[in-house]
């Protein structure tokens, strides 16, 4: 019975990704902070943990950025992509005059700022370690008010006081299912491979140069971020998701190009788009595997003096 760690407490949208993944047998273990559902599975706690990686509002979710470039690796085996939409909690009885304070993830607060000005104007905001981490905060008296995922109100003793919050119609959030480094998920022609690099020299077009090997094999970059990386300004690890399963020649070669080029580069899974119809990962002509093997097979026979 596999377990799956993810970032909660109970009520996350996070928890609603897991279910979207989990079979039913699967277990479902809340963890307080991404860094700790990623912990959870690099210890053998867990066997799967799902963690929010993107936004379409706000962008990357850092802690997951972060927490995935260091430690042991973990590859991604599948993703998860929600619509979303919030609630707002409070306490049964509290009205929207008795609301001086409204606390949620980060993430969700920035996709809220309409909302807030026009219905909460005069509540102080306070970040929370998650949407759920905010609901149990206004249970316990710390904030009067949460944003959190609709389902949160099934699990705290709560009042709505609104539902089907979004300053952004259609907004969209991107989870990971990561694993410990093992089989890889099958190549199903609608896959998507993710890594992250540090660039080996601080030069005039470096950046240019890693991205030109992808392209020069017609793999489409789907996103890429920049995090510092920390210790120094000015240095950076590139996160790259590109279309494309590494089983692919074109994706193994051009990984195999940016590990010869970069000073590191740590392959973070190739595995299924969640929107698979509209988005095959098709290789651009000469760059199919047949086109390789013919190619290879050409260059050997040149070597061994058998064709001009
Ligand atoms: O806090 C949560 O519920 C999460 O899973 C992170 C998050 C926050 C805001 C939008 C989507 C996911």
């Amino acid at each position: 019975m596999p377990s799956i760690a993810y970032f909660g407490p109970r009520g996350t949208f996070s928890e609603q990704a897991a279910l979207v993944h989990a079979a039913p047998t699967d277990s479902l273990v809340p963890m307080d902070t991404v860094p700790r559902a990623l912990a959870a599975v690099r210890a053998g706690d867990a066997d799967l943990a799902c963690v929010p990686v993107e936004n379409s509002v706000e962008g990357a979710v850092s802690a997951t950025m972060d927490a995935l470039a260091v430690d042991d690796p973990l590859v991604a085996v599948a993703e998860v992509v929600l619509p979303v939409r919030f609630s707002v909690l409070v306490r049964p009885g509290v009205s929207a005059e008795d609301v001086r304070t409204v606390a949620s993830h980060p993430h969700a607060l920035a996709q809220v700022q309409g909302w807030l000005a026009r219905h909460l104007p005069a509540a102080t905001q306070t970040a929370a370690t998650s949407t759920a981490g905010a609901a149990v905060g206004v249970g316990d008296g710390t904030w009067d008010a949460a944003i959190t995922a609709p389902v949160a109100a099934n699990h705290y003793p709560l009042d709505v006081l609104a539902t089907d919050v979004a300053d952004v119609d259609g907004a969209m959030t991107r989870f990971l299912v990561l694993r410990r480094p093992g089989a890889l998920p099958e190549r199903t022609g609608f896959d998507r491979t993710s890594l992250v690099m540090i660039a080996s020299a601080e030069r005039t077009g470096v950046l240019a140069e890693l991205l030109t090997e992808l392209a020069l094999r017609g793999i489409n970059l789907s996103r890429i971020e920049s995090r510092p990386q920390k210790g120094r300004l000015g240095r950076y690890r590139f996160y790259l998701d590109f279309d494309g399963h590494v089983a692919e020649q074109r994706v193994g070669d051009a990984l195999a190009a940016l590990h010869r080029r970069c000073e590191h580069v740590r392959f973070l899974g190739s595995y299924p788009k969640a929107e698979r119809a509209s988005s095959a990962s098709a290789a651009a002509l000469g760059n199919s595997d047949q086109d390789y093997t013919q190619a290879n097979r050409w260059v050997t026979a040149v070597r061994n003096g058998e064709t001009g």
